[in-house]
């Protein structure tokens, strides 16, 4: 069943461009340009882009805060724009930048005034509390007002208050921003869970492009509001033409070495670098590489997602 269903979803916006001295023009920014697609439940798919390719603008749209220009928008059956009320009750919706708590109160109370807004039932409410509370390590937290909370606290406020009242679909917009690595640890565990376990359906926006890798089976990346790739991770790299790097300790210093389908692209001492394509196994590279030369060690590195997306923005923009 889909989630989120999106028919040619178009929003553009005027603005007034400096044109002289004294004359303004009237320009048209297309921010939306024909978005199609479907989210179904229980995905947990990543919605990246370049700034500015249109990712806020859907996510406004799809919680009901901006009109659509034009097209079909549903989310769980509803038409955002139109049953903001409804919808509200179907979605949770967490930004990094910006917290939904209220700042001088204690997450206790912040919660509580989520159960009466909500109006979710009294054993609802205690059950997916303690769970959020438990897997968020929220206990010792619960009496201290937002405003003393560290920034990685209070984002895990931030994830249980959305969570609170058993949305369908949750929203996440740069969850992880500003976060250490342990706090985004955290972060990422409890999104995994409450994607497998609770079947929530998970739409989230990021710039980290390792939230991606450790929580989404599909990527949709758009770039001037248009949809240019959707599809798994493994196919990203393919568009992208990324490239795995074979690290080979030789048992002495030699002139790059030759290996067919690969190219050495860095030599240190004993140590070279054979780039191949990341979507090629590496076992035969590895075989030709024993076969031909006395070798110490080997490793292989995976290429960086950031390169492939930059790749990928580099062959959009010259299309
Ligand atoms: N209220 C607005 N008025 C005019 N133009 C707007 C408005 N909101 C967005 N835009 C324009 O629409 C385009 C898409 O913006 P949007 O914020 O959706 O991008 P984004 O992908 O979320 O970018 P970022 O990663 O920087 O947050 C941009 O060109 C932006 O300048």
């Amino acid at each position: 069943m889909a989630l989120i269903e999106l028919d040619d979803v178009r929003r553009t916006f005027t603005v007034r461009a400096k044109a002289g001295r004294l004359k303004r023009e009237k320009r048209e920014v297309r921010a939306v340009d024909g978005l199609t697609f479907t989210v179904g439940a229980g995905e947990c798919v990543g919605y990246i882009g370049p700034n500015g390719a249109g990712k806020s603008t859907t996510i406004k749209m799809l919680t009901g805060i901006l009109v659509p220009s034009a097209g079909r928008l549903r989310v769980a059956g509803v038409d955002p724009a139109r049953e903001r009320v409804a919808l509200a009750r179907r979605i949770g919706v967490v930004f990094g930048q910006r917290t939904t708590l209220w700042w001088d109160l204690p997450l206790r109370d912040s919660y509580e005034l989520a159960r009466r807004l909500y109006r979710i039932p009294e054993h609802r409410y205690r059950v997916n509390l303690e769970r959020c509370v438990e897997l968020l390590d929220l206990g010792a937290l619960l009496d201290t007002p937002v405003r003393q909370l560290s920034l990685g606290q209070r984002m895990r406020g931030d994830l249980a208050a959305a969570l609170l009242h058993d949305p369908a679909v949750l929203y996440l917009d740069e969850p992880t921003i500003g976060l250490d690595v342990v706090s985004k640890g955290k972060v990422r565990e409890f999104l995994r869970e409450v994607n497998r376990d609770r079947g929530t359906t998970v739409l989230l926006t990021t710039h980290d492009l390792t939230d991606i890798e450790q929580l989404c089976d599909r990527v949709m990346v758009i770039d001037h509001g248009r949809v240019v790739y959707d599809g798994g991770l493994d196919g990203l790299h393919a568009v992208g033409d990324s490239e795995r790097t074979l690290v080979v300790d030789l048992a002495d210093e030699r002139p790059p070495i030759e290996v067919p389908g690969t190219r050495v692209v860095r030599v240190e001492g004993p140590r070279q670098w054979l780039a191949f394509p990341a979507q090629q196994s590496a076992a035969p590279v590895v075989a030709a590489v024993a076969a031909r030369y006395p070798l110490v060690d080997l490793s292989v590195r995976e290429p960086a997602i950031e390169d492939v997306i930059a790749r990928m923005y580099a062959e959009v923009a010259i299309g």
